[in-house]
């Protein structure tokens, strides 16, 4: 029955369309038809025999289809209970290294999380519950505070974030803070090269005890990078790093990104007019809760002043995004130190208030929801993407879509019924 119901579905998409160029008043009854078709897919309550649509090309396998409630203490202690001895004893390793301050457990911790491998994605998520569970017990002790501060920091290549970063890192760390310094640039997903550079950046903080660096990975998708960024987070947040740095370059929607995963996010500005800060997005600019204007020395003192004068009066026309905290723009020099402690200052400031008023704790639960979302979003795009009714009726509807024949609403909402009809 359901079989037949697959294949009248699939030889119905094509039907549709024929209706639609032919007559478009013909497409509501098929439409209505499909609907009643997927709505008696989901009337089988708690057990379905369910064939995917490739069974139907290789002989009758039938998958039994649990449908039932997820419950998401049930999901975490049948993935622990499902661990082999040697994953086990793997993660405790991990685990016991990263609450120590390890840094190569941190790291390695890291490389977990960024893989595609699907078993250890499995084991990735064990761990990083874990790290959560215990983050949250440090919080707890804490008295709700923050373990961490999160800064996120963007600009356009050649603003000056590595060597500012690194100055700013070293003087954090010689007041006894942990930094970690983690990157986003999705040059280096969809190229294989990096925007940041190639060059080794960070030199001196790299080789600090108290600093942890990682660079961008340079594979997956922006949204794949935006998840094990934010997982990077909660990662070295374990670690011990009170302090965690996230540059990207201003490219895409990473600096979008970058702003919803931190508490403060600076925009970091070169003293130079025309073409270079073309580039700069006006969005980003009202996400900025600081905006640093760099190289504040020698001859470029004239126009980082200028630059200065500029943002301070085009952020007073755009639209507040806090209502205790009123972005400010400075100067600093990574190459003279100028401004840097300063600078700092008025970071603790931002966070101060940002806590006493309770924002920046609604802030990151808001960043928590975005994050869930981003993560549903990619997801259910490549679940889509990858399903067989969709492919095989795919490369006609775009075709006839891109001819002007049939509309994009309705090749989107057929491509979805067939979705959704072979769930
Ligand atoms: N005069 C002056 N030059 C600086 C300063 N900071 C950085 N620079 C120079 O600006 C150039 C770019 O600096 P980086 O720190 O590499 O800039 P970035 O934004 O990290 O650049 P990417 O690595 O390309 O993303 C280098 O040639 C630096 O020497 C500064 O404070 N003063």
């Amino acid at each position: 029955m359901r079989e037949r119901e697959r294949v009248f579905v699939k030889v119905s998409v094509s039907e549709a369309l024929h209706h639609s160029v032919m007559a478009p008043a013909g497409l509501l009854p098929f439409l209505h038809h499909i609907r009643t078709l997927s709505s008696a897919s989901v009337k089988h309550s708690s057990q379905i025999l369910h064939r995917t649509s490739a069974e139907l090309h290789h002989g009758p396998v039938y998958v039994l289809f649990h449908r039932r409630n997820v419950s998401t203490e049930e999901t975490l202690s049948h993935r622990v209970s499902h661990l082999t001895v040697r994953e086990r004893t793997v993660l405790e390793l991990l685990y016991d290294g990263l609450v120590s301050g390890q840094r190569s457990s941190l790291a390695e911790s890291i490389t977990l999380v960024e893989t595609q491998h699907p078993r250890k994605k499995e084991l990735a998520q064990v761990l990083l519950q874990r790290v959560l569970a215990y983050r949250q017990e440090r919080e707890r002790i804490a008295g709700g505070k923050p373990v961490a501060f999160r800064v996120g920091l963007s600009g356009p290549p050649g603003a000056g974030k590595s060597s500012f970063i690194e100055v700013l890192g070293k003087m954090l760390t010689g007041k006894g803070h942990k930094v970690s310094v983690l990157a986003v640039d999705p040059s280096s997903c969809t190229t294989g090269g990096s925007l940041m550079g190639d060059k080794t950046r960070m030199t001196e903080l790299s080789r600090d005890m108290n600093a942890f660096i990682r660079p961008s990975p340079s594979s997956g998708t922006l949204g794949g990078v935006t998840r094990t960024t934010n997982e990077a987070i909660v990662l070295c947040e374990g670690a011990g790093y009170d302090i965690v740095l996230v540059e990207t370059v201003g490219v895409g929607q990473s600096e979008f990104a970058v702003a919803d995963m931190v508490d403060l996010f600076v925009l970091l500005i070169p003293p130079a007019g025309g073409d270079e800060l073309q580039g700069i997005k006006r969005g980003i600019i009202e996400r900025a809760d600081l905006v640093v204007v760099t190289k504040s020395d020698g001859d470029l003192v004239v126009p980082a002043r200028r630059i200065q004068a500029e943002y301070t009066s085009a952020l007073k026309l755009l639209r507040k995004k806090s209502k205790t905290w009123t972005p400010k723009v400075v100067r600093v020099s990574a190459q003279t130190g100028q401004g840097v402690p300063e600078l700092w200052g008025i970071m603790l400031q931002y966070r101060d208030v940002m806590l006493y008023s309770g924002e920046l704790q609604t802030r990151r639960r808001e960043q928590q929801k975005v994050w869930l979302w981003s993560l549903i979003q990619e997801n259910a795009l490549r679940h889509f993407q990858e399903h067989p009714e969709v492919q095989a009726a795919l490369p006609e509807l775009e075709r006839r879509v891109a001819q002007g024949d049939v509309s994009p609403g309705l090749a989107a909402d057929l491509l979805l019924r067939a979705f959704r009809t072979t769930q």
